[in-house]
């Protein structure tokens, strides 16, 4: 069905997944606004920012022009979930066709709205078939080729089928659902879990701490995203438990990173600045902490990672109140 696609954002995800499609695509247009970079796209094969020991394939090319998404039968969006309206909004200006597939990568909701990355995209083309992308997806370990597995959801289940096409390799093996709802949900409450999992390797907490806190954040993550719209089953899956994991523990994952740093004693304005990349999760603590409140639901590794991010609490106090709180049965 796909024979080219663009793909929005010139960073890590977009250069790797740019990578990946490319095996199956005749040509590729990653479109970001670093001029450097898409400069060195197109004339060394490789991002000087991001992945930059990648070499792409020849039939991937860049530009900074928008309006060059319009000649693609895909647009792929890998800019952070602050970036994705601004960016829709832009192609429809440009006059995106009502026929082009959307599928979003971004990890998070939107502040204030509480919107999730599909509905977003349906909002500004009602007509458009929009898909979703998420699992334990490292773009460091997808750009050389290393094994793993993703989900797509889509409504239309030729859509995902079509999606799954393109993206079946021999080390990418992306599964299929409708659930886009807990799709998203799963890889945005994920992000806050790396943060606090990064906080407690930082604080020196043992082994048996972190599984701990990881296993009661599936709970946590499952009980908030069906209030929000998921199914419960979607959690258990390669989008929830399989993301949780990988950010939990993975040396790659930013907000983990960030995490670390936090824990470490550093402020975050520092942890944010040493990264020098997108960690989500540090502003979908604070639009899923709202969206939490918003639909009632306890959240309390949820609360402490925003009470050290957002109320300036010492990271030892938050972690020490949260396994101090009124105990409880396991299953409630
Ligand atoms: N890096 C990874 O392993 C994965 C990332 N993701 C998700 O993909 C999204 C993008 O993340 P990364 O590529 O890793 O971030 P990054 O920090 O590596 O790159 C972000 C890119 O977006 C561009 N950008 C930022 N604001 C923009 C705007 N307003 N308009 C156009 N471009 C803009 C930046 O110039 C940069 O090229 C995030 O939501 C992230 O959660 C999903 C799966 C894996
Ligand atoms: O979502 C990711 C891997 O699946 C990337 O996680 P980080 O944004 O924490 O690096």
């Amino acid at each position: 069905m796909f024979k080219s696609a663009a793909i929005l954002g010139s960073g890590s995800f977009g250069t790797a997944i740019a990578k990946v499609v490319s095996s199956n695509l005749e040509n590729i247009r990653i479109i970001g606004r670093d001029e450097d970079s898409i400069a060195s796209i197109n004339s060394k094969h490789q991002n000087p920012r991001y992945l930059k020991e990648i070499v792409l394939p020849e039939n991937i090319s860049a530009t900074t022009d928008l309006s060059e998404a319009l000649g693609h039968p895909l647009v792929i969006f890998a800019v952070p979930t602050s970036a994705t309206r601004e960016c829709a909004e832009a192609l429809l200006a440009a006059g995106l066709a009502a026929d082009v597939v959307l599928l979003s990568c971004a990890k998070g909701i939107e502040k204030d709205s509480g919107l999730r990355m599909s509905e977003i995209l349906q909002g500004v083309f009602p007509e458009n078939p929009i898909a979703v992308m998420s699992g334990p997806n490292h773009a460091e370990e997808m750009a050389v080729g290393q094994a793993t597995c993703a989900v797509i959801g889509a409504k239309d289940s030729s859509l995902a089928g079509s999606l799954q096409d393109l993206f079946t390799l021999p080390y990418f093996r992306p599964y299929t659902s409708n659930d886009l709802a807990g799709i998203e949900l799963g890889g945005a409450i994920k992000n806050i879990y790396a943060i606090a999992a990064g906080i407690s390797h930082g604080l020196g907490l043992g082994d048996n701490a972190v599984a701990a806190m990881v296993t009661r954040a599936l709970a946590e993550m499952t009980r908030l995203g069906t209030a929000l719209g998921g199914q419960s089953e979607t959690f258990s899956g390669l989008s929830g438990v399989g993301d949780l994991i990988v950010t939990c523990f993975s040396a790659h994952s930013r907000n983990h990173r960030v995490g670390l740093a936090l824990g470490e004693g550093k402020t975050l304005d520092e942890a944010i600045t040493s990264l020098g990349m997108v960690a989500e999760g540090v502003p979908n603590t604070l639009s899923i902490y709202e969206a939490a409140r918003r639909a009632g639901v306890r959240t309390p590794i949820i609360d402490a990672v925003y009470s050290i991010i957002y109320k300036n609490k010492p990271a030892a106090v938050a972690m020490t109140e949260l396994l101090t709180r009124d105990t409880r049965s396991e299953c409630e």
